[in-house]
């Protein structure tokens, strides 16, 4: 077991969190916006909006959002791994690198899946480098897994990401089950509207991650363009 004292300072910063918009600024990798300086724009503009705290991924757009903004920042890297399905922030130099480019938070796959580092050495450093813990997860074992643990969050952010079809629909029945837990509850993943967003409150979360429908344009148009080619086809 890692050991978990929780300072003032901690609890301090995931009270911030409470009843809040979190903004995913992660541009469609290598797509027209994926730059550190429109990160750090996005980033802005999400909190002129409303935001209270940002998820960031990448050591260079950590480092450009972290020196225009105060609010609190869950950090993490995506690595793809020959011999490992864990993306996110697989191995402590990772960690380390998120923490002293200034993550407040440090967000880990959660999942019970081959890796290359244990969930408790990604922890312990997590820990040691004062930063709080986010366990990102795929299912309601993963959740227990990573609250036997003592993550300061659980997060769904993984539901529907470790195998099979992509749902369409956010995974509110996980939020619940996560929420059952003394952590903080995040709801992230497939979040496209504010009344699904009101839902996730409503299930339990105390806070909400919004990605794609506020930062990814390709996606968002790629939505319209479709509904309006299929209605266009009907009507023709
Ligand atoms: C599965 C995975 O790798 N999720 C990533 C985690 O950081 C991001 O690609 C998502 O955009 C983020 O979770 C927010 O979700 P959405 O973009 O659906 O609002």
């Amino acid at each position: 077991m890692v050991a978990s004292i929780r300072t003032g300072r901690d609890s301090q910063m995931l009270d911030r969190l409470r009843g809040g918009l979190i903004a995913s600024c992660q541009p469609v990798a290598g797509g027209p916006m994926d730059e550190p300086r429109i990160v750090a724009a996005m980033a802005r503009a999400a909190l002129d909006g409303g935001a209270i705290a940002l998820r960031i991924e990448g050591i260079a757009n950590l480092r450009a959002v972290r020196a225009v903004v105060e609010a609190p920042i869950i950090g993490l890297v995506k690595r793809d791994l020959a011999d490992s399905p864990v993306r996110i922030t697989p191995t402590r130099a990772d960690v380390a690198d998120l923490i002293t480019s200034g993550a407040d938070i440090v967000a880990i796959d959660a999942t019970d899946r081959p890796r290359p580092e244990s969930l408790e050495a990604l922890l312990s450093a997590i820990r040691s480098g004062g930063a709080l813990a986010m366990a990102d997860c795929a299912d309601a074992a993963d959740g227990d897994r990573a609250a036997a643990l003592e993550f300061d969050i659980l997060g769904s952010t993984l539901s529907g990401y470790s195998g099979g079809p992509v749902p369409a629909d956010p995974d509110l029945g996980l939020v619940s089950s996560l929420a059952r837990h003394r952590a903080l509850t995040i709801a992230e993943g497939r979040y496209h509207r504010p009344e699904q967003a009101r839902a996730a409150i409503a299930a339990g979360a105390d806070a909400v991650v919004v990605g794609s429908a506020m930062t990814r344009l390709e996606h968002i148009a790629e939505w319209f363009s479709t509904a309006i080619a299929a209605e266009a086809r009907v009507t023709a």
